[in-house]
């Protein structure tokens, strides 16, 4: 860009390996990518509503292991012991409609401009497109992320957070990813739209932490409703709950004042109210929807740039974004 200064670039530069990231990145090649992928998103949203949700987790669970590079998208190699991120346990509830989604885009995007954009960029933008439907913050998405070569199920169970972490666990995973506290309660945010499966919850509406009650920090009224969806023993295990249960579709900001009136679902969730160290952050996003909707774009823009790859040695460009190119 001609009107860009010596000293803005060298700043740019000491930013490191993200200084090839830019809002622009696909201008020349492939002007049309947002509208592309945004006509596959705003359909998806009306015909499979569950896309949303759907793809926005695949997303965070993309970013946290190998950093945002659609490692998640891998499919296992049939007859390999060897499984993908894809196929590892933490990841067996990634529901399909987030991977037909960016299936979806990425063929729409790859008839029009060949070999260009990077399946980890498309999930981006998914990402961002479903916050925004949904009623959440619109944010811009920085483009230039390549594609991993590594998908590895081994890497996952590190790097995903499970619905009975502790905070300290939690902290430090963020920490690790360069996230900080702050960042990690808003990120939990986008727990106010979709669902999740009774086992993953299951323990706190009959036993929690072996005491053969139910957790004490679950509201009565919601702990009769789930235990009802949810029986102890040989239920259904399709069965899911939403996360808020009063706008499990709508991306707002009820997913703090819940967590007040101890209508979190996870124990991972109702941590973030428990723990005085982010408490005060949930009491404060449960205030203000306007400081929510802005940190949250802020924290998924952060997120969106973990271990960003560039170039061929660490990174690939793929056709069809479940195989290696
Ligand atoms: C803080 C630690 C987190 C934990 C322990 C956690 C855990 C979970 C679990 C257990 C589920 C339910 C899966 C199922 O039963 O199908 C879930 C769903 C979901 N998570 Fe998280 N999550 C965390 C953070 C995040 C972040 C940072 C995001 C995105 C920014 C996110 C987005 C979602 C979404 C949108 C769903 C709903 C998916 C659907 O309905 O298909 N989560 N999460
Ligand atoms: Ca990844
Ligand atoms: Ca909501």
């Amino acid at each position: 860009q001609p009107n860009r200064s010596a000293a803005a670039a060298a700043a740019a530069n000491a930013t490191g390996r993200h200084r090839q990231m830019s809002l622009d990145y696909y201008t020349k090649s492939c002007p049309q990518v947002e509208q592309l992928v945004a006509s596959v998103t705003s359909q998806r949203f009306k015909e499979v509503p569950v896309s949303g949700p759907a793809t926005i987790r695949l997303f965070f669970h993309d970013c946290f292991v190998e950093g945002c590079d659609a490692s998640i998208l891998i499919s296992s190699k049939p007859g390999s012991k060897e499984l993908a991120e894809k196929d590892a346990i933490e990841n067996k509830d990634l529901r399909v409609e987030g991977f037909e989604t960016i299936a979806k885009a990425k063929s729409l995007v790859e008839n029009r401009c060949p070999g260009v954009v990077s399946c980890a960029d498309i999930l981006a933008i998914a990402a961002r497109d479903f916050v925004h439907l949904s009623g959440g913050p619109y944010y811009q998405v920085k483009k230039g992320r390549w594609d991993g070569r590594i998908s590895m199920a081994t890497r996952v169970p590190p790097n995903i957070p499970r619905a009975n972490s502790t905070i300290d666990q939690l902290l430090k995973l963020f920490n690790s990813k360069g996230l900080t506290l702050e960042d990690m309660v808003v990120l939990s945010g986008a727990h106010t739209i979709g669902f999740a499966h009774c086992e993953q919850f299951l323990s706190r509406l009959y036993d929690y932490n072996g005491m053969k009650q139910p957790d004490p920090m679950l509201d009565p009224k919601l702990l009769k409703a789930l235990r009802m969806s949810c029986p102890h023993y040989g239920g259904n295990k399709d069965i899911v709950a939403p996360f808020d249960v009063t706008t499990p579709f709508l991306f707002d900001h009820t997913y703090y004042a819940n967590l007040e009136a101890r209508l979190g679902l996870l124990a991972s969730d109702q941590a973030l109210f428990a723990d005085p160290r982010t408490r005060p952050v949930v009491q404060d996003l449960a205030k203000d929807k306007q400081k929510f909707f802005q940190a949250f774009g802020a924290a998924m823009e952060k997120m969106g740039l973990i271990g960003v790859k560039r170039g061929r040695k660490h990174g690939e460009r793929r056709r069809d974004c479940s195989f290696h190119e």
